[in-house]
């Protein structure tokens, strides 16, 4: 549909122009800063940052309702800038001019309704939402549309040029860093920190194969993290992890988008997701309160963060009910399937301390929790969403887990619905469904098999036959209506299939 198509009340809002004014905001100190330079940290205290539209309240001259219809009439527009998060343009980067927008097929993931047989097994209703269907597979190409758009609008408009992307990463980070890095090129360049042989060699294979400078360093990625922000410190170079606050606007989308496919009816919805760098819990609390501050929705849901026990430095901070004695302190963590979110110490926690206080003040009551599970319920809900038709990598499956959790003590109640995040594609993580079919996890993991869950291929050679066909090599005639017939048959054999 073409803008003039659309209802006149509509037409004006349709194309989103530059418009506000964004700023850092120190959650340290408050000092406001420009976003001019890219800072990661206050140049005064060094806290983490969350970058904030100085000019938000014009976003109130339009009520709740029409903003409905105006995101809704969007979607219909064949306008690349606007098709992926950049849908909600004024509530992600207002400033960046839609020309300077880079869309990559980004975002407006599947919220995909569980089965029948899942649903019941869960013990209450609920989707998953699909991040692994975004470019490079998982939900962080959110945050790097939005972080890359902000450096592309930088070198058009002549601030910034010869960029060298930075991040460290468990490999999904890195993955979308470095593709979208190269959609950039010559102006950016990429380079990623990984913990050596603490990334799978799918997620490996993405910022190689994307032309990036790959980095294997000792240790965990809590040590890579430090190494980048040390890189950041002292030389020329764009740190791209999710302490850049550019990121967190970018994956605020996620909220959006669950608003917006559950027609802005947020009442008796439960959003789940796991938690590592802390970076996408951040961005779902704020996106769910910037649209609740609008009157985009009338409820805020339920959010449940969700760690494995070997990673779990933000649910040990809240075991402590007292907020006044609540102290954060990093750990060392223990190898985990949830691999993407083996972190002890999450740079946004400062983040989510303030955003979690936040939310719950302004709900009214307690909406924000917080759950920790085992590694092997984590293989078990993975494997058992996929028997059931979905392609819940790891984390999907600590998420559906953390589910399960929280409706067992009671912070969900089966007559609401949930909203799982699988961040990322399954195939990401297959070597731990390897491990699991082949019973062979190390101790450290805690993870027996469950036979049903267990899944083997059968190699259907039958030894009665003198050929069979090879690469290069088929064969023909008798001898290959020979291998057809007999290899039927011990299939049929193996499925008990009765003959026609
Ligand atoms: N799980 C992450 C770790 C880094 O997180 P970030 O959101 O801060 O970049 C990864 O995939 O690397």
């Amino acid at each position: 549909m073409k803008p003039q198509d659309f209802p006149k009340e509509i037409r004006s809002y349709l194309i989103p122009e530059k418009a506000g004014r964004l700023a850092y905001h120190c959650l340290g100190c408050g000092t406001v800063h420009g976003i001019d330079k890219l800072l990661y940290t206050c140049p005064d205290c060094g806290q983490v940052l969350l970058i904030q539209d100085e000019q938000f309240d014009r976003l109130r001259q339009i009520p709740g309702p029409l903003w409905r219809r105006i995101f809704d009439y969007r979607r219909m527009l064949k306008i690349p800038a606007l098709k992926g998060i950049y849908l909600y343009h004024e509530f992600i980067g207002s400033v960046i001019p839609l020309s300077d927008i880079v869309y990559l097929g980004e975002g407006h993931t599947p919220i995909v309704s569980a089965n029948n047989t899942l649903q019941e097994l869960a013990g209450m209703a609920f989707f998953f939402k699909n991040d692994g269907q975004n470019p490079s597979a998982s939900f962080k190409d959110r945050g790097m549309a939005s972080a890359f758009s902000y450096i592309n609008y930088l070198i058009k408009s002549g601030k910034i040029k010869n960029v060298l992307a930075v991040c460290a990463s468990t490999g999904d980070t890195s993955a979308a860093a470095a593709l979208y890095a190269a959609y950039l090129k010559p102006h950016v360049k990429s380079a990623v920190l990984l913990p050596h042989k603490k990334v799978t060699p799918q997620q490996l294979s993405q910022p190689l194969g994307s032309g990036a400078r790959v980095f294997e360093i000792p240790g965990v990625f809590d040590d890579c993290m430090k190494v980048v922000e040390h890189l950041a410190e002292h030389y020329p170079v764009a740190l791209l992890n999710s302490k850049n606050a550019w990121r967190i606007l970018g994956q605020e989308s996620y909220s959006y988008e669950i608003a917006q496919d559950f027609e802005y009816d947020m009442a008796g919805k439960v959003i789940v997701v796991p938690i590592g760098n802390a970076g996408n819990i951040t961005a779902v609390m704020s996106g769910f309160l910037k649209f609740y501050d609008i009157g985009i929705i009338d409820v805020l849901p339920k959010i449940i963060g969700v760690q494995s026990a070997h990673a779990n430095p933000v649910y040990r901070y809240y075991m402590e009910p007292d907020p006044a004695k609540r102290r954060f302190v990093p750990m060392a963590v223990k190898p985990s399937v949830a691999q993407a979110a083996m972190i002890g110490n999450p740079v946004s926690m400062p983040r989510v301390i303030h955003l979690a206080e936040k939310y719950n003040q302004i709900a009214g009551e307690q909406r924000v929790f917080f759950v920790e599970v085992t590694e092997q319920e984590i293989m078990d809900w993975e494997l058992t969403a996929n028997h059931n038709g979905h392609i819940a990598c790891t984390h999907g499956g600590e998420s559906l887990a953390g589910l399960v959790r929280a409706r067992q003590t009671g912070l969900v109640d089966t007559d609401e619905t949930a909203v799982v995040d699988s961040t990322a594609h399954a195939l990401k993580f297959a070597g731990f469904q390897e491990m699991y079919f082949e019973n062979r996890f190390p101790d450290e993991f805690g993870i027996h098999p469950d036979p049903r869950l267990m899944n083997r291929p059968v190699y259907m050679r039958p030894d009665d036959l003198e050929k069979v066909p090879a690469p290069g090599n088929p064969i023909d005639g008798e001898d290959f209506e020979k291998f057809v017939r007999r290899v039927s048959e011990e299939i049929a054999r193996t499925l008990d299939l009765v003959a026609l």
